[in-house]
Order: structure tokens, then sequence, then C-alpha cells
């Protein structure tokens, strides 16, 4: 005990030091003697082994579990989960965060067991478990992903054989719903097999995990090459690696392919996992990454063909990271549909180029491309937010129908069945 609380003591003084505060102590041959009045730590030898924690002026802090972390009074008010201050059964706040003094302080603090027990100024009194603390604190999440994924290259996904799901199975077992979802969520990609090649069925499919997102192109969709469409997805033209509507504000989360019918040659599907390849610019170029994580740019669909007329514009950057964990979580990738670059300054434009170049040319590399022929009875499922879809150009009649989901209902369904998402 002793000697753990020196080493933090030291620890947490080298901190100090870095900060250029309390130079002088390191000339004290005696400073461990002079510590202890500057900072007083309260420890425990009960249950929570290796718990110290102190009652700064302006915060709390806390050190547990080989965490160290730090607390604002305000927070630990506000996240009171006694009864007058949150319902459980709603898993709703009910106090008033405005109610609370930004000058709050606790009154006294005490450590019982594993609860530390604050009691504020009027007396209400506040009570945290150390575990739901390391948990819920800002250090705790820093340091856990949000979505644990298997990032990979062609080698590596048809290394992994990952199964598909029989249609039988997907549909009326809970068991093949969460196989399929945790192949989903792990690699991005994910199929349903011997599926009655209708629209029907696909749409089935799509239902039992998830709301269809309707959107311009329709709630399920259903296309050939008859340029119905003002976009080359309707030609049978290649289409080199993409992510769908970028120019949307919030781009389509999941995409559903079943191909209906195809009398002809060609029209293989690309798919490229877009976070390996940009795993691959963050380790080579860290400061490209973080240029194209920092630049918004707009997409657009401009749309005059028959009927149809719209105008969507999105914009955000190619990378999106969460900033407390810097983990990826969506990539919007595409050449066709990026607009004019007008949201950069004119000394940033061309780095960002050097760094677009960078990321092309790892989602180009022919060993990140993973080629398959869809055929009907296999649907496949895209996470558009992560991997990049293309296709081969082809001759002859070829019928594709498919759907966007709603990427919040997918997960929805994914942590209804344990999964993390
Ligand atoms: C799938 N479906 C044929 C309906 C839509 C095609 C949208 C194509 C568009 N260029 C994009 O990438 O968003
Ligand atoms: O025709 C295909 O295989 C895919 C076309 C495409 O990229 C799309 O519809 O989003
Ligand atoms: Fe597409």
């Amino acid at each position: 005990m002793w000697c753990h609380r020196l080493s933090y003591l030291q620890s947490k003084l080298q901190d100090l030091l870095k900060g250029g505060v309390l130079c002088w102590a390191v000339q004290q041959p005696n400073f461990k003697r002079l510590f202890p009045l500057a900072i007083r730590w309260h420890h425990t030898t009960s249950k929570a082994q290796n718990c110290a924690w102190q009652q700064h002026e302006d915060h709390f802090e806390l050190q547990y579990a080989n965490t160290v972390m730090r607390f604002d009074y305000v927070w630990l008010r506000d996240h009171c989960r006694s009864a007058s201050c949150y319902n459980t059964k709603t898993h709703q706040r009910s106090l008033d965060t405005a109610s609370v003094d930004l000058c709050i302080k606790p009154k006294t603090i005490r450590l019982d067991e594993t609860t530390l027990f604050f009691t504020w100024p009027d007396g209400h009194v506040t009570r945290y478990d150390l575990d739901w603390l390391v948990k819920n604190s800002y250090e705790g999440q820093k340091q856990k992903v949000i979505q644990p994924r298997i990032l990979w290259n062609a080698e590596i996904y048809q290394q992994a054989q990952v199964p598909s799901v029989d249609f039988q199975s997907f549909l009326e077992t809970n068991k093949g719903l969460k196989k399929f979802l945790q192949n989903f969520l792990l690699y991005g990609i994910a199929f349903v097999e011997n599926v009655p090649p209708t629209q029907d069925h696909t749409e089935k499919l799509a239902k039992r995990i998830s709301l269809i997102r309707e959107t311009i192109y329709g709630r399920m969709w259903y296309f050939t090459s008859d340029f119905s469409r003002g976009d080359t997805a309707y030609t049978k033209l290649a289409l080199d690696r993409h992510t769908d509507t970028t120019y949307f504000q919030e781009p389509c989360g999941v995409q559903v392919f079943h191909c209906l019918k195809h009398e002809g040659t060609g029209g293989r599907t690309l798919l490229v996992d877009g976070f390996y390849a940009a795993e691959q610019v963050l380790q080579k170029a860290p400061e490209e990454f973080e240029l194209l994580s920092k630049v918004p740019l707009k997409h657009e669909y401009i749309e005059n063909v028959g009927e149809c007329h719209n105008h969507m514009i999105g914009v955000g950057p190619v990378l999106n990271v969460y900033p407390w964990n810097k983990e990826l979580y969506l990539i919007r990738y595409n050449n066709y549909d990026r607009a004019i670059i007008n949201t950069v300054p004119y000394d940033v434009v061309h780095r960002w180029y050097i760094a677009h170049r960078t990321l092309t040319i790892e989602l180009r590399r022919p060993e990140n491309e993973f080629w398959v022929k869809l055929k009907p009875g296999r649907v496949l499922f895209i996470d558009n937010w992560r991997v990049l879809h293309g296709r081969e150009c082809f001759t002859g009649y070829r019928q594709l129908c498919g759907c966007y989901l709603t990427r919040d209902d997918v997960l929805n369904t994914a942590r209804l069945l344990g999964l993390q998402a």
C-alpha cells in the first residue's frame, strides 16, 4: 500500500514537473516528507484495493483499477443516480442540470467498501460505485473502442472463412441473426444464402434487422442499366470503389444488394475495406490522416432525368473519427460525386490532394480488393460507412434489387442481441 502510494505520488510529481510547477522539490532530498502537507490522499485497505482519492479545489481525483480519473464536481452532481435525480424505469434524468450551482463542491466525501458517498451543501447524497466511475469516466472511455472490428484485405477476409448465414436461420432464429450481425459488425460485410430471388424476400431480410431507409431512389429499389435515373449506376459502365450517398448530410449506413438476374458477362462486385486503407494511411502518414479527418468537403447529386429532379448536398470530411479516442467511424469516399472544393483555403488544398492520393493508392492496392460475383439467392449487406463497393462493366441484362437501412436500427438490433455496437 505504502509503496504503491509513493510511486503514485512520484509519478504525480513528475506530471507537475512537466508543467513546470514545483521545480524546487526535486532539489530537496526530503521532499517526500514535505509533500503530504500539500496534497492529502485518502486510501483504503478494504475491498477496493488500490483505491486512492483526493478532493481538489475544483475537481475530484480518483485512482482505481489502474486508471487515474478526474471528475468535475458539476458532473458528479449531474450524474447522481438517486431516485429524485434519475428515473431508473425510463433511464432518464429527472434532475434539472441548470439548477446545479456551477461552483458546487461536496461538503464531505466518504468511501465505504466500493461505494463513494458525496454529500452536497444542501444535504443531498450522491453515491457512486467505483467500477461505475471507471466505466463511465472520460479516461475509461478513452481506452475503449466503440466498435470492435477486424480490418481486412482480400487475403485476411478469405482466410477468415467467414460463414454466410442461411435465409431460414436468419429469419427464424436469433442465433442465426446474431451470427450474421456479429460478422457484419466485425467485417463490414455479410452474406445471406438461399434467399428466394425476389424483391419481396429481400425486403423481408431487410426488415428483420432494421427499418428500411427510404431515399430519393425509393424504399426498395430495383434497377437495370436503363438510365432511368441520372446516375452511372444505371448503366453498364464500370464503377470504381466508392461509398454511396456521400451527398447526404448523413450518408446511408447500410446497403443491401441482391442480384436477381444477370444474363451476360462481367458485372462482378468489388469490395474494399476503407478502414483498413485508412489505417495504412495513419501508419504511413499520420498528418495526412489528420487532414482527411479535418477538412470538410461537399458531395453533390444533381439529377434532371425524366420526372426525376433532385439536388442533394452533403458536407463532411473523408474520414470521420470520434474525437475522444480517435476511432474511425465513417468514410465518405466517392470521386464521382465529390463536388467543387470550395470549403478549403488555398494553402490547404494541395496538401489535401496529396493526402487524398495516399488514401486512394491504399484503396486501389490489388491485394486490398475483394471481388465477388453476386448471384440470385445470395444477398450482400455492406456497411456503407466503412466498406467501399464498385463493379466491373458488364454485358447483357442485369437486374439488381436492394435498399438502404437506417444504421441506428441495425445497431439497435445488434445491441438487443447482446453484441457490442
Ligand atoms: C443503389 N442505387 C442504385 C439505388 C443508388 C445508386 C446511387 C449512386 C450514387 N452515385 C451514389 O453513389 O450514391
Ligand atoms: O451495379 C452494381 O453492382 C452496384 C452499383 C452501385 O454502386 C450502386 O448501385 O450503388
Ligand atoms: Fe454505389
